[in-house]
């Protein structure tokens, strides 16, 4: 098939996108946190004690007095004695030192070891990976504490040699994390991007990879140095640890268990201190772990919400002036979803990169609407911004979303949570993906249930079994109790697009719902999904590469390029009479020249990446029919067409 006219010059479509993990402002939402900020106050007073305590401590720790041997609280000895009468207080107060030099040095080792396995496993992949993760496994299968024994067994006692016992037994916890997280990175296109730029893979895993792992490790090391205090003590108190002169809590509680029935108070100065260090480091572990996942995105939105209204309003007044859509959704009485101007944007270093730009949509009751495009081209990032799950350090920064009549941009995550699965839902390309492994679908499918509709445990079970039968599930009762991966990825699908309607959503977002099927299961789940839509009174917007799948089940459809909603319109009209040039060379770049399904081939040329868009029209570097207008200034969607040309245009897509 080709365009009338010129054919571009071929070439390889590959966007370069900025960095996607942005951390800017991760300091001021933890601080937003109140138990994150009285844990980080405790933590840095044991720092402080630890950094003074030959400043603070009245007596030589280590110093005997056999005068004054296992005394209690007293005003000598405010905390106590041992049993050679060495002062409790000051024993705590040195002993928080090593406390802390064991936990930081056996975490910074296990880092160090682990990380990079982990990174190299990860993005190797193959018989690298299945070697590595084997002896992964085989290591788990060692009791860490063992391993502890024999480091000091091998290497005697000393702090160093404790930091090693320490670090040995977490370093395959971090390999793992790491390795989880670098498999799922290296599938992102900035690698890829790197890749082609040429950057050795030392340089790709570090200086690519490796920061947008910093949150889950960041997380894990946090919990982790709670841990260490926790076995280090457990080691001091076998006898392990450093020698009983040195101040350290696990021997004074091991000191303390023997000599109990003669002192009583003994383990409390120790013990307490443990717990309340530990507790401090399991809830900074936390507090970053609610940050970064999605946490502190209320607060995100909220910087945004001033600006939001004040843009929806005039997003109201440019949607009268450019009909964007072909309808004024205000007037459109069946609009059940309005997406109006909407410009979504990345942090970047050099201010907000947009990745979406003035994107418009409406989606009517009942309609099944195409949103069609090459990779990168913004689908997921315009659909997350209705379902406001943007990713971390990106953000709707212009623009109206209206979800049944109800103005939701700029909504914090408190008050989204209310429209999500009963406003709007999504169903996700991999249901493996989008089930939680380590739950069964039973519990999955009632969760919303109960939430949305304060369902019994009885009743919401009998419902997920109505939904489960309706879905395609057969002995729906009896796969109540499976796990996620005992189903296969068709029926999985089905279970997702069950749980996804079980609270009846106005909207549904099916975002390349049916990529990852094979082509038989494929047609039977979007056959389902339009069966669906009539019985659940659902509207669906339907991201996707394939042609075919939109001229099979799409009413309307709405083209997207580089940020940019550039044709919307009928199926019937937009696949058969394309009136924007990359809409044609879409369908001219298709092998087989029809519309019946595969995914989009590639167009000649480069789409440009995000931060590097054009001022004018974001295809004239690609497109045969622009001119040196087209390239000047911004281009706006009229008639339903983004195309400054697309009045004296007559596109003719034929087959060769
Ligand atoms: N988490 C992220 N951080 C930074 N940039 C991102 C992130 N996610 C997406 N992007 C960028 O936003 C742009 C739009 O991506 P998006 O995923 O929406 O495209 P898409 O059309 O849905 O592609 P695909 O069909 O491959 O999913 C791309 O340039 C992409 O690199």
């Amino acid at each position: 098939m080709t365009v009338t006219e010129k054919t571009p010059a071929p070439g390889r479509t590959e966007p370069a996108p900025p960095r996607r993990h942005n951390r800017h402002g991760l300091l001021p939402r933890l601080l937003r946190q109140p138990g994150t900020v009285v844990s980080t106050g405790v933590l840095l007073l044991v720092v402080l004690i630890a950094l003074a305590a030959p400043l603070l401590a009245p007596h030589d720790p280590a110093a005997h007095n056999y005068d004054a041997v296992l005394q209690g609280p007293g005003p000598g000895h405010w905390l106590g004695t041992d049993d050679l009468g060495r002062d409790t207080l000051s024993r705590l107060l040195y002993g928080a030192r090593v406390a802390l030099l064991v936990s930081v040095g056996a975490v910074g080792i296990a880092m160090l070891i682990g990380v990079p396995i982990g990174l190299l496993l990860g993005y190797r992949g193959g018989w690298t990976d299945r070697l590595g993760s084997r002896l992964l496994d085989v290591s788990d299968a060692l009791p860490g504490i063992m391993v502890g024994f024999a480091v000091i067994a091998i290497m005697g006692r000393g702090l160093l040699s404790l930091m090693l016992a320490v670090g040995l037994i977490f370093c395959m916890s971090f390999a793992r994390l790491t390795r989880a997280v670098t498999l799922a990175e290296r599938e992102r296109q900035y690698v890829e991007s790197a890749q082609v730029a040429g950057l050795r893979t030392p340089e790709i895993l570090f200086r690519h990879v490796l920061p947008n792992l910093t949150g889950p490790l960041a997380v894990q090391a946090a919990g982790f140095l709670g841990h260490a205090v926790v076995i280090e003590s457990v080691l001091s108190f076998l006898g392990l640890g450093l020698e009983s002169d040195t101040a350290s809590w696990g021997a004074m509680l091991s000191l303390a268990a023997e000599q109990q029935a003669e002192q009583p108070f003994l383990p409390f100065p120790p013990g307490i201190a443990i717990v309340i260090t530990v507790l401090a480091f399991n809830m900074i572990s936390d507090g970053i772990n609610d940050v970064l996942m999605g946490g502190g995105r209320a607060s995100v939105s909220r910087r945004f919400r001033g600006t939001l209204k004040a843009a929806a309003a005039s997003a109201d007044g440019a949607a009268a002036r450019h009909d964007s859509t072909g309808t004024a959704v205000d007037d459109d009485p069946d609009a059940v979803l309005a997406v109006r101007h909407v410009t979504v944007a990345l942090d970047g270093p050099d201010g907000a990169v947009p990745l979406v730009k003035d994107a418009s949509l409406t989606l009517r009751d009942g309609e099944v609407l195409g949103l069609l495009g090459e990779s990168g081209s913004g689908k997921s990032i315009l659909s997350r911004s209705v379902l406001g799950l943007l990713p971390r350090g990106i953000h709707l920064t212009e623009g109206s979303v209206r979800l049944g009549g109800e103005e939701i941009a700029g909504l914090g995550e408190k008050e989204m949570r209310r429209h999500r699965g009963t406003g709007v839902s999504v169903v996700l390309q991999d249901p493996m993906t989008a089930l939680s492994p380590v739950h069964t679908v039973g519990r999955q499918l009632c969760e919303p249930l109960r939430l949305h509709f304060g369902m019994s445990r009885e009743q919401a079970r009998a419902r997920a079994v109505e939904l489960l039968t309706r879905v395609g599930v057969r002995d729906a009762e009896g796969r109540l109790d499976d796990y996620p991966h005992q189903f296969s990825g068709g029926m999985a699908q089905r279970v997702a697009i069950a749980m996804a309607l079980a609270a009846g959503p106005k909207v549904l977002i099916a975002d390349e719902a049916t990529s990852a099927l094979d082509v038989t299961t494929q047609s039977q789940v979007l056959d389902l999904l339009l069966e669906l839509r009539d019985e659940f009174n659902t509207s669906i917007v339907m991201i996707t590469h394939d042609l075919g799948v939109v001229a099979e089940t799409c009413d309307r459809v709405a083209v997207m390029y580089a940020g940019q909603i550039v044709e919307v319109g009928e199926v019937s009209d937009v696949l058969h009479r394309p009136r924007h040039p990359y809409t044609a060379a879409l369908m001219a770049s298709s092998p087989s020249g029809e519309v019946t399904g595969g995914r989009l081939a590639t167009i000649p040329g480069h789409v440009p990446p995000a931060g590097s868009w054009p001022v004018g029209c974001h295809f004239a570097d690609r497109c045969s029919f622009a001119e040196d207008g087209c390239r000047e200034h911004p281009v706006h969607l009229a008639k339903n067409v983004r195309c400054t040309r697309a009045d004296d245009l007559v596109l003719e897509v034929t087959k060769p």
